[in-house]
Order: structure tokens, then C-alpha cells, then sequence
């Protein structure tokens, strides 16, 4: 039976006592084997990281500045480049799946909305045609599809704008007459719009205001519900991972120390995590 598994410390992976498929019911949707990276100078930023991320569940990631929870969320998509045979999407080693249809199943969401808003080109791979489209909310939400040849319809947009609980009248603005709290909401409906399997979200909500956040958290955990989305949070906000998370991933200086339900965080043994913990709440 798979269990969740942290970073191995002295050779061996250490077994956590949450079970994947106690807590899913399914084999996880993302696996990771002995992740490792080393930074130019010699550095280890990430040492042999294993972990199940169980599907359709919400897991968050927290820890100490600089402890390589951004580098752990990136290589899931490969943002940085994981070496072969360590991420596993539905049991498909990531490095032999085609990038841009990776990053359509496994969508991310960033700190900060980028929306374009001049005219940009959008190369149609399929056809080898060209679209221009102008930068309005809508033509943001209609990017990832016409990049396959897919229109979306104003009905489409409208849908997903909504989902991401914002109103159809924002479609023709454009991005510099947004709020960032919209127009985090329009780079999450860009990102729906791809209809992602795992969504990999990176502090998505501490630009926000309180309210903003509470938005945002509120459609992660109905995207979950409505729509069985994995979801892996990093956050430093250590009440939203528990108000969203179903577990929660402690990473300290490069390794997985702990993975804890979010009511049981009291409960983490690693020094650095319990200081860590301590300090932020
Ligand atoms: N491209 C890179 N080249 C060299 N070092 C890097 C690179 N990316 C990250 N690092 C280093 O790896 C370590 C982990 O960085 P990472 O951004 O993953 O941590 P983090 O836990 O997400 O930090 P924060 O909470 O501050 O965002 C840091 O020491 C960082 O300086």
C-alpha cells in the first residue's frame, strides 16, 4: 500500500503514517523519486526528495525561506528541469512527455499576474497559422486554447471567468485596468481554460489583500471539489495552508521533513520545523 514519503536522510526513505490511498482512494497523481539539485556553486538546493501527491487532494508546502519549496514546485512541471526517472505524472516519467502539453495538464500559477495586454502573435502549432490577439480578459482566457486551434466562445470565457468568481462584464478590459486581485483571478481562469489536471500554485495570494485571498482560496478548494483538481500550494501563510490543504509538506534546507495533516502541524518532531512553526504562528 503507498505511502507518503519524505526525503530520505541517512539512505532510506522515511515511511510518514498518511496513507495515499486511505486518503484518496486512488494511486497518487504525481510521484517523485530521490529529486536532487545541485546549485552551480556545489550547493544542494534539493537532496533526494520523495513524495506521492495524492490525486485530487490539496497538498501544501511550507518552510523556511530559501528551503527549496519554489524549486520542488517547479520541477513538477518542469519550469527547472528535473533529471529523468524523478517526477512521475500518472506514472509517465514528466522528461519524455511533450513540454507544452506537460504544462497544459500541470498549469501554475504565479505571486504575481502577468496578463499581456499589446497585440501579441500566438503561432497556432497545429496549423502553422497565425492569430493576433489583442490583450483584453478575454483574449488572456482564450490564450492556451488557441494555441491548440481552439476558439473559445464568449459563453466559454464567460463560464470561466465566473469560476474563477469574477464578473463577465472585466472580459473586454484589459489587464492595467484590473485590480491584482482580479487579475490573479483572470491568470486562474487562463489557466483553467487549459483544463489542467494538477494546478501548482507559488504564494499565489500574498500580493492580495485579505479578501482577494479569500477568493482565490475559495476557488482552489472548489476546483478541487467541483472538479477533482490536484493541487500543491506553496505558501508561507501557514493559516491558509490550513485553511485550504488537505496535508501539508514541511520542507527544510532542501528535504521534505514532515508530512502532516493540517490539524496535526503541533505535532511536527523536526527541530527546524517546530521552530519554524513557532515563529510563524
Ligand atoms: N536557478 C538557481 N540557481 C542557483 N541557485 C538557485 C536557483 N534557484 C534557486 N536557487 C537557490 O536554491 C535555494 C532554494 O530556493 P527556492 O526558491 O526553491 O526556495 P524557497 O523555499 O521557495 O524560498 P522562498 O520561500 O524564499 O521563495 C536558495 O538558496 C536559492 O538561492
Amino acid at each position: 500500500m503507498p505511502l507518503l514519503l519524505s526525503a530520505e536522510s541517512d539512505g532510506a526513505l522515511r515511511e510518514h503514517l498518511l496513507d495515499v490511498e486511505a486518503l484518496s482512494g486512488q494511486e497518487p497523481k504525481i510521484r517523485v523519486r530521490n529529486l536532487t539539485r545541485v546549485s552551480d556553486d556545489g550547493s544542494l538546493i534539493l537532496k533526494g526528495v520523495s513524495m506521492d501527491i495524492p490525486k485530487g487532494m490539496i497538498v501544501g508546502v511550507i518552510g523556511p525561506s530559501g528551503s527549496g519549496k519554489s524549486t520542488f514546485l517547479r520541477s513538477l512541471n518542469r519550469l527547472w528541469e528535473p533529471p529523468a526517472t524523478t517526477v512521475f505524472l500518472d506514472g509517465v516519467d514528466i522528461t519524455s512527455i511533450d513540454v507544452i502539453t506537460l504544462r497544459r495538464r500541470v498549469g501554475m500559477l504565479f505571486q504575481l499576474p502577468v496578463l499581456f495586454e499589446g497585440t501579441v502573435a500566438v503561432t497556432v502549432i497545429t496549423n502553422v497559422q497565425e492569430i493576433e490577439t489583442r490583450g483584453t480578459v478575454a483574449d488572456n482566457v482564450r490564450y492556451g486554447p488557441n494555441l491548440r486551434g481552439e476558439k473559445l466562445s464568449d459563453q466559454d470565457v464567460y463560464k470561466l471567468l465566473s469560476f474563477a468568481d469574477l464578473d463577465a462584464s472585466l472580459a473586454k478590459k484589459t489587464g492595467s485596468e484590473l485590480s491584482v486581485g482580479q487579475a490573479q483571478r483572470v491568470a486562474l481562469a487562463r489557466t483553467l481554460a487549459n483544463e489542467p489536471e494538477v494546478l501548482l500554485l507559488d504564494e499565489p495570494t500574498s500580493a492580495l489583500d485579505p479578501i482577494s485571498t479569500e477568493n482565490i482560496e475559495d476557488v482552489i478548494v472548489k476546483l478541487k471539489k467541483q472538479r477533482g483538481i490536484t493541487t500543491v500550494i506553496v505558501s508561507h501563510s501557514i493559516k491558509q495552508i490550513q485553511r485550504v490543504a488537505d496535508i501539508v509538506c514541511l520542507v527544510v534546507d532542501g528535504e521534505i521533513v514532515e508530512v502532516l495533516k493540517p490539524d496535526e502541524l503541533s505535532q511536527a518532531t523536526h527541530p527546524m520545523a517546530r521552530r519554524f512553526l513557532q515563529l510563524s504562528s
